[in-house]
């Protein structure tokens, strides 16, 4: 594995899967691989998981880790090309990821969506100019469409948690007076659309109308606006807000009977409630159901450093020339 920006740099699904899990039942295994490298992590964006446990997978790999917050700790950083830079941003990207793919082997970055501008959001350009200035590895730490270190979590809780072959898993939208990007939701439906095409799951979408999301991401998915439906029978309920894609970045309803409660989860078949956090209790989500043995949310983001360290092993490996 070269770079890790979506899961169309991921060979076998299955066994990434799995080395998650191998990396969990034993962390040091692997400690000799990153000796004298060094990761670079750049923060765009607040983050607390994604922050600690790619520092912690790293670290278990026996990486050095810097960390930096554009904007707070660097200069504000010019993403366009050929532009006359009087701006508020001191520095283009063309140094900066030349200059940290210098002193760094892999980087990682986090740079959500603006969600002023559709076209711009998708074409992932903070990611694809690091990748082109850097000449390094690079990690998406969430990008403006996807979040596929949250989504490796997510197979690997899934996995370990289901007591059934093909469990029935639904994405479900959730209320928030915010507007949030679509990252989390899109690469999870990526990813459930893969397993469920390798017959691992029943993938289903409910939200209401006008949360679809974009055709690429939604792929095959059974999409349902009917909710209760969708959680009849449901083995993992996986919440997320997000907003629209098609009247973009638009709030379109705050429908409070959109959040998950206990009643909800009782009509599934005892299923687990997932949440990629941070979660606003009783906004989207009841207490009840997040203190219940029911929650998954702990575990799914404990995951999170065995899903890096998955991935910066086969990175590692990819370096050294195996
Ligand atoms: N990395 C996990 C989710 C990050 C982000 N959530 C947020 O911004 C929540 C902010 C709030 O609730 O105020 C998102 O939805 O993409
Ligand atoms: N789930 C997740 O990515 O959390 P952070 O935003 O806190 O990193």
């Amino acid at each position: 594995m070269t770079n890790f920006l979506s899961l169309a740099d991921v060979a076998d699904l299955d066994s990434l899967i799995q080395s998650g899990l191998a990396a969990k039942a034993n962390p040091f295994a692997d400690q000799h691989l990153g000796r004298n490298k060094t990761i670079g992590l750049i923060f765009f964006n607040s983050s607390l998981r994604t922050r600690l446990s790619t520092q912690k997978a790293a670290q278990n790999l026996g990486l050095n880790v810097m960390i930096m917050n554009v904007g707070q700790d660097s200069w504000g950083l010019e993403m366009e090309e050929g532009v006359l830079m009087n701006g508020d941003k001191a520095e283009h990207v063309r140094e900066a990821a030349a200059v940290i793919g210098r002193y760094c082997d892999i980087i990682g970055i986090r740079a959500f969506a603006e969600l002023k501008d559709r076209d711009k959001d998708y074409r992932e350009q903070v990611m694809h100019q690091f990748a082109k200035y850097a000449r390094v590895p690079i990690v998406n730490l969430e990008s403006a469409t996807r979040h596929p270190l949250q989504s490796l979590a997510d197979c690997i809780t899934i996995e370990e948690a289901r007591n059934t072959p093909k469990p029935k898993v639904v994405l479900t939208w959730l209320p928030h007076f915010k507007p949030l990007p679509q990252a989390v939701a899109n690469s999870f439906s990526e990813w459930m659309n893969a397993r469920a095409n390798a017959g691992k799951v029943e993938f289903v979408i409910t939200q209401p109308e006008g949360y679809e999301l974009a055709p690429e991401f939604a792929g095959n998915a059974r999409v349902t606006y009917d909710r209760a439906e969708a959680f009849a029978g449901a083995d993992f309920i996986y919440g997320k807000n997000w907003s629209s894609y098609t009247q973009y970045g638009q709030v379109l309803t705050q429908d409070p009977s959109w959040a998950v409660t206990m009643d909800d989860m009782q009509r599934t078949n005892e299923g687990k409630f997932m949440h990629c956090l941070p979660v606003r209790r009783n906004l989207k989500v009841s207490d009840a159901v997040l203190d219940s043995p029911q929650s998954l949310v702990i575990e799914q983001a404990a995951n999170r450093e065995w899903s890096a360290q998955a991935v910066l092993k086969e990175i590692l490996l990819s370096l050294t020339g195996r």
